[in-house]
């Protein structure tokens, strides 16, 4: 007999679904998830609670019949976002969170955020209202490395926004270094991370292992082994403060593999089959549930799931495409570089 994990339905608390016909493509992907937070990095963003409102019913006429997925919209933070908006499309229910882009830290980051100063009544009335700031932690300072610019984001930004406005709580999106994880473990009540797929899984090697490997370009980059490896320990620790964000961003391969190309890793369809991989490598199956259907909603005081979803491992490793459609494109699946045994069984 094949084993079975059963575990509650999860949720993904960092999830890009684009607009058009990449937003058709790819919402199926994550239809069978209870909630996800959504991105609102769209050209132009979505800053706005009725731009949040039109996008979340754009999302589900795209999702299929039977879907589960409730969209959880967030709002694109400028230096011109009005504290007023902010809080009634958050008491109104339309929005769970408002994103921190740092101007030009990432895909569609153009509009962001030029000074945390600008924002400060804003973050002020969200700390009140108790709306959660989601944030993309990385300074944009040319002459910062890359691989330092996560770190020098919390010292820089990111300690001082959060001391200048107490009870403010943070999401740290898709922390990569294991100064990220030990700020989030030893920072209050307030702060948590999301952890992406990938970077469970990818180390900067990875990016370069024969010649450049474009499909492993993201943002925040990943980095050095030791600190993925403080990733995959914070991550099948079960700790609270943990939880996943698959950050599955979806771009056209022709836009990929270019001379310069864009930032991004499409995880939908394989992230829990990957997950399950991941933890039954660091014996922390048990724990997979933490991760991806308890901690995230504790974190933004809502019920978890009640509904269960059944995963089997397979003897055999299953197959998934290379790459799925989208009009006259094709979008890459992320690939683990590891055969895959744990698939989600059909309900
Ligand atoms: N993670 C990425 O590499 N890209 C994201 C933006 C983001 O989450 O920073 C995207 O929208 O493509
Ligand atoms: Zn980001
Ligand atoms: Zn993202």
């Amino acid at each position: 007999m094949s084993e079975t994990l059963t575990l509650r339905r999860p949720d993904d608390w960092h999830l890009h679904l684009r607009d058009g016909a990449m937003l058709k493509a790819v919402t199926p992907h994550s239809a069978d998830y209870g909630r996800a937070i959504i991105m609102p990095n769209l050209v132009p963003p979505v800053v706005t609670g009725a731009q949040a409102a039109a996008y979340r019913d754009r999302i589900l006429a795209a999702l299929p019949n039977g879907a589960v997925l409730d969209p959880q919209m967030t709002l694109y933070l400028t230096d011109t976002t009005d504290p007023a908006d902010v809080v009634s499309a958050f008491r109104s229910g339309v929005i769970r969170a408002v994103k921190l882009y740092p101007a030009g830290a990432t895909t569609n980051s153009a509009s962001g955020v030029t000074d945390v100063a600008r924002v400060r009544p804003v973050l002020e009335a969200m700390a009140e209202a108790g709306v959660t700031l989601c944030v993309h932690g990385e300074v944009t300072d040319p002459s910062i490395d890359i691989f330092d610019r996560e770190a020098v984001f919390i010292d820089r930004v990111l300690a001082p926004l959060r001391d200048a406005t107490p009870g403010l709580r943070v999401v740290m999106e898709h922390v990569t270094t294991k100064d990220g994880v030990d700020y989030v473990r030893d920072g209050g009540e307030d702060i948590a991370a999301t952890i992406t797929t990938h970077h469970l899984v990818i180390n900067r090697n990875a990016i370069l292992a024969g010649g450049i490997r474009p499909h492993y370009y993201c943002l925040p980059v990943a980095k050095r082994e030791e600190h993925r490896l403080a990733l995959r320990q914070a991550a099948t620790s079960g700790e609270g403060r943990f939880f996943l964000g698959t950050d599955s961003a979806p771009h056209p391969d022709t836009a990929k593999l270019q001379p310069c190309g864009c930032a991004g890793c499409f995880t939908a369809p394989n992230t829990m089959s990957i997950l399950a991989h991941v933890f039954e490598q660091d014996g922390a199956l048990d724990r997979l549930e933490a991760f991806t259907s308890l901690n995230g909603a504790a974190f933004y005081r809502l019920p978890p799931n009640e509904d269960r979803i059944t995963m089997v491992r397979h003897d055999d490793p299953i197959a998934f495409p290379e790459t799925i459609d989208v009009g006259d494109e094709t979008v890459t699946i992320f690939d683990p570089g590891f055969p895959l045994h744990w698939q989600i069984e059909a309900p």
